[in-house]
């Protein structure tokens, strides 16, 4: 298996070159160069297996015989040994067509560990194997942060720096960062939003001298690996709901359209998805270029599902890719156009062909509120605000009722009590493991918008760790 850039001019690379790139030089994401095909046998043979077991038989085309199979099965039984339930992403019917695949029983409460458990283990492995050592740089909006620092923390040979919107994470999602006091573990509240914390983190990336001095690797979701392990629930969940003999299709809580894009994968390589719905709240870019076309840049607005509060969606690229012919140099003039004018738009047979799979929804406020109320009336369900877009984008979403209709819930309702509270009156308690969070200490430095402020802070930082080490 290898993997190209989405922008065309990146070397082609095998996959533990490719995580350990993050971003490809030229810019771009990496993708297969062909999507590895799973038969309706294949599939059904997947029904009844332990979620680890569906996981290694997903993801062993991706490695391309690079890790030995009994080595990556090991692995991968240790990444979610640790989840707190049985089924690791377990299935909870809300009401007679729609259900909830919780993807919140890792340890930091989010979707974000399904991939970031085993991403972490695959970096030891490879970096072990390799004698190599590495700088992570990552951006958060809140759960990304978390949940890659629990998956770094002490590691021997990882240095991890994760930038976050100073002020638009809940503080539970802050509190999780920064009482992690490792001493490989920084974070960094950056003075802008989301967007700029992954402006900068490109920047960085995009340096290529700093690049290699510092040695950097990727654990948002432009790291290809981060998708490769997300398309795994999307096959638990479909066979348990009975793929390849059943349609069904999935409403996904959006923002940087990673979670999506890897629904979107799992679709390409055999599951019988019949349409995609990506949930926006009112940061609604997506929404809007599923209605028009055109991606149009709007300045983001603070919402009550915060890790959502993105305009920019890395991934889109990934998909743009596609919509464009696979066409490195179509999507580079794109999204430079994107950069310059604000905005871009794709042909009406592109959108047709993108309109044959998603749809998009917006999502606001009283409706996000609404949507959590009346579930916990109705269903005795407690959502956290980004399920309840999904929820709401489902509702919103004129499928045909007899195709089932999974919403990921992609947070746990206690990562964002005070919105829950206010929708239901009832205050979701964090788990035992996490009940002294308020009075943890906290560490963290605050820099300002600026790419050279970040660099510097890296290499200070960087070079102080290797020293006390
Ligand atoms: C709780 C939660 N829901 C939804 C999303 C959006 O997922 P994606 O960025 O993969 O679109 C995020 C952040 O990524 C998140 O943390
Ligand atoms: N919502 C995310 C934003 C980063 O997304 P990623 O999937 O690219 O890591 C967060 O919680 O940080």
């Amino acid at each position: 298996m290898q993997y190209v850039s989405t922008r065309g001019a990146a070397p082609v690379l095998g996959f533990e070159d490719v995580l350990l790139a993050g971003l490809a030089r030229d810019g771009g994401l990496y993708v297969p160069q062909s999507w590895p095909q799973f038969s309706a046998d294949e599939i059904r043979a997947l029904r009844g297996l332990p979620y680890s077991e569906i996981a290694v038989r997903v993801m062993r085309p991706f490695l391309g015989g690079s890790i030995a199979e009994d080595e990556f099965r090991a692995i991968v039984e240790d990444a979610y040994a640790g989840f707190d339930h049985g089924a690791v992403t377990p299935l909870v019917q809300l009401d007679q067509r729609t259900w909830v695949l919780e993807l919140f029983h890792g340890p930091t409460l989010a979707f974000k560990d399904v991939a970031l458990q085993l991403l972490g283990r695959l970096f030891d492995h490879v970096l072990a194997k390799r004698g190599q050592r590495v700088t992570i740089v990552g951006a958060t909006s809140g759960d990304t942060g978390s949940a890659a620092i629990e998956a770094c923390r002490d590691r021997e040979n990882i240095d991890i720096f994760i930038l976050h919107p100073k002020g638009r994470t809940s503080e539970v999602q802050r509190r999780q960062m920064t009482s992690v006091l490792s001493s490989n573990v920084h974070n960094v509240a950056l003075h802008g939003t989301f967007d700029d914390c992954q402006d900068i983190v490109k920047a960085l990336f995009n340096d290529t001298g700093f690049r290699d001095r510092m040695g950097l690797s990727a654990v948002n979701s432009i790291n290809w690996a981060r998708i490769m392990a997300q398309i795994v629930y999307y096959f638990t969940a479909a066979v348990a709901l009975g793929a390849p003999d059943r349609k069904i299709a999935f409403t996904v809580p959006t923002g940087n359209f990673g979670n999506v894009y890897a629904a979107y994968g799992a679709r390409a390589m055999g599951l019988p998805i019949e349409k995609l719905v990506v949930g926006s709240n009112s940061n609604d870019i997506l929404a809007r270029f599923f209605a028009s076309g055109t991606m149009s840049a709007a300045p983001v607005v603070p919402t009550l599902s915060p890790s959502m509060d993105i305009q920019i969606s890395s991934n889109f690229e990934r998909l743009l890719f596609d919509l464009l012919g696979r066409d490195g140099s179509a999507v580079t003039d794109a999204l430079n156009r994107f950069r310059t004018e604000g905005k871009f738009a794709v042909t009406d047979a592109q959108l047709a062909d993108a309109l044959a799979i998603f749809s998009g929804h917006r999502v606001d406020e009283d409706a996000t509120m609404a949507t959590v109320a009346a579930t916990w009336e109705e269903s005795g369900y407690l959502l956290d605000p980004h399920t309840a877009v999904g929820v709401a984008a489902a509702k919103a979403d004129p499928l045909d009722p007899s195709i089932p209709m999974v919403v990921l819930a992609t947070a746990h309702p206690a990562k964002f009590p005070d919105a829950v509270e206010k929708a239901t009156g009832r205050r979701p308690p964090l788990p035992p493991r996490l009940s002294d969070l308020y009075e943890r200490e906290e560490r963290l430095s605050e820099l300002p918008n600026d790419v050279a402020a970040v660099q510097d802070f890296v290499v200070a930082r960087a070079r102080a760790a290797q020293e006390a080490a």
